[in-house]
C-alpha cells in the first residue's frame, strides 16, 4: 500500500538499526509489513544477543550480523544508521561509531533525552542527524513521532526521515527544545492509556464480569472514544459533556477521579516524564569527556 507507483518501495537505500530491542522491532515492522523498505534492505544489529537478531530476522526476513568485524564494515558503509539502544548505552556506541563514519551518512536517533549537539560531539564530528521520538504504535502504522533536525540536514535525507516515519504513523516535525515534552504525551503516552485500560479491565473483573468480557469491553470504549474525537472533530470536553448527565453514573465517576486530582495528576505525569527526558539527556551530555 505505501510503494511508489513503479511498485518499488518508498525508500531504496539500506537502513541499519543499531540496537535491536522494542522499538527498533516496532518501526522495522511497520516497515515490512507496509512495504516501504524491503527487508533484505534492513539490516538489525545489536551489541550481543545473537537469539534475539535470529528471532528478528526469521520474523521480518531482515539482515543480521553478529560478527563484529562485519558489523563495523555494515555501519561504515550504510547510508542510514538507525541509533536505537538505550541511553545509558550509547555513549559508549557513539563514541566508537563516531571515527568510523563518513560525512554523509545519516544519523537517525530515537534515543530518549539524547540531544543533537551531544550525538554530534559524542560522535566526534558534525553528522546530519535527525532526533526523533517515536511510539511503539509504529508497528501498525498508528506511531506519533516527532521530529527536530539538525542543520547538516540535507533535502533529500530530511524527505527520507519524513518517508520513513509518515509511512509507519503521523510526524510532527518540531524545535528541538519540545522534543522533552512532546516525549511526556507521545513517545512515553501510550503506556498512560494502557495503564488505564489495565485499571479498567481489573475494575470489570472484580465486579464480576470474565477477563475477557472485560477487556473487550475495555478495548471498544478506548477505541471508540479515540476514534470519536477523530471522526466528529468534537472536542473531548463537548463529548464527555454529551455521556455525563446532571447527577449521573458519569459524573459520579468523574468527581471520583477528580478527588484523585486526576486533570492534575495527568498533568504532573506528562511534565514529570518530560522533566526524566532532560535528566537523561543532562547525564548523557555528562559523558561527552
Ligand atoms: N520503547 C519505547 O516505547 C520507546 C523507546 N525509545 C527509545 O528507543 C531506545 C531503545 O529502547 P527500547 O527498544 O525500548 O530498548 P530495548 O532494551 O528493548 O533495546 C535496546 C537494544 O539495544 C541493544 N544495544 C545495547 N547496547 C548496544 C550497543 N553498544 N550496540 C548495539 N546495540 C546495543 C540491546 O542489545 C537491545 O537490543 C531507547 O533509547 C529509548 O529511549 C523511544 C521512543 C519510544
Ligand atoms: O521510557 C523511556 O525512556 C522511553 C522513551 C519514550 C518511551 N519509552
Amino acid at each position: 500500500m505505501c510503494q511508489s507507483p513503479q511498485n518499488r518501495p518508498l525508500i531504496d537505500k539500506a537502513i541499519t538499526f543499531y540496537g535491536a530491542g522494542s522499538m527498533a522491532e516496532a518501526i522495522v515492522r511497520g516497515l515490512v509489513s507496509r512495504s516501504v523498505v524491503l527487508p533484505e534492505n534492513i539490516t538489525m544489529l545489536n551489541r550481543s544477543n545473537a537469539h534475539r537478531l535470529q528471532e528478528l530476522s526469521e520474523r521480518y526476513g531482515v539482515q543480521i550480523n553478529n560478527d563484529d568485524a562485519a558489523k563495523i564494515e555494515i555501519l561504515k558503509t550504510s547510508p542510514v544508521i538507525v541509533l536505537a539502544m538505550k541511553p545509558k548505552d550509547a555513549a559508549k556506541a557513539l563514541k566508537e561509531l563516531g571515527p568510523k563514519l563518513s560525512s554523509d551518512q545519516l544519523i537517525i536517533s530515537v534515543i530518549a533525552g539524547l540531544s543533537i549537539y551531544t550525538t554530534q560531539t559524542l560522535l566526534g564530528n558534525q553528522q546530519p542527524i535527525a532526533r526523533t521520538m517515536p511510539n511503539t504504535s509504529a508497528s501498525i502504522g498508528l506511531g506519533s513521532t516527532g521530529i527536530a533536525f539538525s542543520k547538516e540536514i540535507s533535502e533529500e535525507q530530511r524527505q527520507l526521515v519524513l518517508t520513513l516515519f509518515e509511512a509507519v504513523g503521523n510526524v510532527t516535525v518540531i524545535e528541538e527544545e519540545k522534543m522533552d515534552i512532546l516525549t511526556g504525551i507521545s513517545g512515553s503516552g501510550p503506556a498512560y492509556f494502557y495503564y488505564m485500560m489495565e485499571a479498567m479491565t481489573a475494575a470489570g473483573i472484580r465486579g464480576g464480569l470474565s477477563p475477557e468480557q472485560s477487556r473487550e469491553l475495555t478495548l471498544q470504549t478506548i477505541l471508540g472514544a479515540a476514534r470519536m474525537v477523530q471522526q466528529t472533530g468534537e472536542q473531548p470536553s463537548s463529548l464527555r459533556a454529551k455521556i455525563t448527565s446532571p447527577n449521573g453514573s458519569t459524573q459520579a465517576a468523574l468527581e471520583t477521579l477528580d478527588q484523585g486530582d486526576f486533570f492534575e495528576t495527568v498533568i504532573a505525569a506528562v511534565n514529570r516524564c518530560a522533566e526524566r527526558s532532560k535528566e537523561m539527556g543532562a547525564m548523557l551530555k555528562e559523558q561527552i569527556s
